[in-house]
């Protein structure tokens, strides 16, 4: 990778925002940067003119008590000044951490929005990876930023009067220590344009161990890891993408390493020239005093000087992640949709007018010029082969994926012009892989910790036959799921989570009830009674049910059946059956099947 590849980034627009993200969170760290930057620029010159004036009064007077009364003052000086300077510091910590938590909460948030196509898309993970990295820690990204603009002013008024301090006394001094400055800053700038040149090779390395280890880290994998074996291929994967990872951070070392002896020369250099000068003017007259305050002046300009570039250097590397963070962050990734509210009290209607769709990054289109209607207040069932694309369907009529031709339409309105939270609030769908949260079961069902109607609630849970389970909870209906956050959180079975899932669908009451296989982990008794009761569970909206089993497409209006070409047939159940196509024969085998299965049972 080319060090070219370092993008340019306007660091004053960068600045302004975290001022102004200051200016809205927390004015107090103005007021504490304010007295920082006094207390701070004036401590410094407490210990360079100690030494002069008591030299000074031991060689003038000698007289103990003059002594006494500079050493008095130096440490009453020190002691306000550097308490002062430690306190402040000391309360503007945790305002400056409070304010990266804001930005990651801003993440989450950003995150819970976009367009959930960005799920699905590893390099999404990456970029968001980098945006994360400018808020991860406390010295790093954002916040180290924060922090190191907090000192600097400080630091800065303090090396423009030694600057013009030494200055007068010989511009040799000044040169030396501004060209060593100079040689630090051209060091950091080419570590760092190195380093971020190699971001993309970073954030990939991250993103991969990153994987392994979730994986390992999270309950849902552990059967298979252990009984399929994939602990070996998991732990070897590791090792080789940490072998990568340290590779990389060696050849940036390695380059730092090499410019450190640059750096070395030029500090030789610049002390050099100090100590030769001085030491020329002690010989021609300059006092002892005024040797050990020059001294003392040179070796703190030259301390700070480096902290100063350090952290000006600093701001400018860790800026440029701070800059990616906006971006990601202003990056329009589908958060809003249009401005068309969701249809109140009322079925849909949903129109696919020539509509064809393939995954971002992908070629193969899944559905090629799909013209279809789900009707008001029809049930219909979609049934057809693995892979059709039936869920598919479903994540392009909800919004989740955009069509990339042609145009899905709500109730004549496309879905495109929808406000996204309004298009949503508008399903409720019950997905086979089911996702339950850590929270507790109100929240699961109703979505929501604020307004809930109980009752609603608990009649969802009756309807999908979960009331006995949940009341026997030790805490009911208020006990946390999962045990992730709380030890004693309840685990539900693969059947009991989908009926959940279908009383979360129950409570939301959307407009349009969406099931994609959501009988799939039922027993045979509960599935049966989702399908008796399904008329009473979709309540007269229209209702797609996608499934596997033939059994569960008679209780629909219409079946429409997919192969890999797209929708093969279209109609009621008996037409499709008097058809004799291949609904027909699916049907038939698979009714042979279970009949066969009943024999064989009844027979042993
Ligand atoms: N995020 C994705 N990126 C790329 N391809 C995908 C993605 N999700 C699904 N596919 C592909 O799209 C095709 C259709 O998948 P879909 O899940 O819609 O099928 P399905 O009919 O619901 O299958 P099943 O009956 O197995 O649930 C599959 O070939 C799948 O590999």
């Amino acid at each position: 990778m080319k060090e070219e590849n370092l993008e340019k980034y306007p660091v004053g627009d960068m600045l302004k925002r975290l001022l102004l993200n200051v200016k809205d969170h927390n004015k107090t760290i103005f007021v504490y940067f304010l007295i920082y930057t006094i207390t701070g620029a004036v401590y410094p010159f407490i210990a360079i003119l100690f030494p002069k004036y008591l030299i000074d009064e031991i060689a003038g007077t000698g007289s103990y008590n003059g002594v006494l009364i500079i050493i008095g003052i130096y440490l009453g000086l020190s002691i306000v000044f550097g308490f002062l300077k430690n306190y402040i510091e000391n309360l503007s910590y945790p305002c400056i951490t409070k304010l990266r938590i804001d930005y990651i909460r801003d993440t989450f948030k950003k995150l819970v929005s976009i367009d959930y196509k960005y799920m699905e898309d590893a390099k999404f993970f990456e970029k968001n990876g980098r945006a994360l990295e400018a808020t991860s820690s406390n010295d790093n990204g954002v916040e180290g930023v924060y922090h190191k603009l907090f000192k600097l002013p400080a630091e800065v008024i303090t090396i423009l009067i030694l600057t013009v301090f030494i200055g007068r006394l010989h511009f040799f001094i000044l040169a030396g220590l501004i060209s060593n400055i100079l040689m630090g800053i051209y060091i950091n700038r080419q570590v760092h344009k190195f380093q971020y040149a190699r971001k993309e090779a970073i954030a990939h390395s991250e993103r991969k161990k990153r994987y392994y280890y979730n994986t390992t880290h999270d309950f849902g994998y552990g059967k298979d890891i252990r009984l399929y074996q994939f602990k070996h291929r998991i732990l070897e994967n590791y090792d080789k993408e940490i072998h990568n990872y340290i590779g990389i951070q060696k050849i940036i070392k390695n380059r730092e390493y090499r410019l450190g002896f640059l750096d070395l020369g030029f500090l030789l250099i610049s002390n050099s020239l100090t100590y030769g000068i001085l030491i020329y003017k002690v010989i021609h007259g300059m006092s002892i005093a005024d040797f050990s305050m020059y001294l003392g002046a040179v070796t703190v300009l030259s301390l700070l000087l480096k902290t100063a570039i350090e952290q000006f250097s600093f701001i400018l590397n860790e800026g440029q992640y701070v800059y990616d963070y906006y971006t990601f962050m202003e990056c329009d990734m589908g958060e809003k949709g249009g401005d068309k509210k969701a249809v109140k009290n009322d079925t849909l209607e949903i129109i696919f007018d020539n509509v064809s769709f393939k995954y971002p990054d992908t070629d193969n289109y899944i559905i090629k010029n799909f013209n279809f209607t789900i009707h008001k207040g029809e049930k219909l069932a979609i049934v057809g082969i693995n892979g059709a694309g039936k869920s598919t369907l479903v994540k392009l009529m909800t919004g989740l994926f955009d069509v990339t031709e042609g145009e899905i339409r709500i109730n004549g309105v496309p879905i495109r012009d929808y406000n996204k939270e309004e298009l949503f609030s508008m399903f409720s769908v019950v997905f086979q892989d089911v996702n339950i949260l850590a929270f507790n079961i109100t929240e699961n069902v109703a979505c929501s910790s604020g307004k809930v109607d109980l009752a609603r609630v608990k009649k969802a849970i009756e309807k999908v036959g979960l009331l006995e389970k949940i009341e026997n909870l030790p805490k009911g209906y208020k006990h946390t799921m999962l045990k992730v956050i709380e030890d004693d959180g309840v685990e539900f079975s693969g059947g009991e989570s989908q009926k959940l899932a279908i009383a979360r669908a129950l409570y939301k009451n959307g407009n349009m009830v969406i099931m994609d296989e959501p009988t799939a982990a039922l027993d045979a008794l509960a599935e049966a009674e989702i399908y008796q009761n399904f008329s009473e569970l979709i309540a007269g909206k229209t209702a797609l049910y996608i499934s596997h089993r033939l059994a569960s497409t008679k209780f629909c209006d219409k079946i429409a059946l997919f192969d890999r070409d797209g929708l093969k047939e279209y109609g009621s159940h008996a037409e499709l059956m008097e058809n004799r196509g291949d609904y027909y024969k699916m049907f038939v085998v698979q009714g042979k099947y279970y009949k066969e299965g009943v024999v064989q049972n009844v027979s042993d």
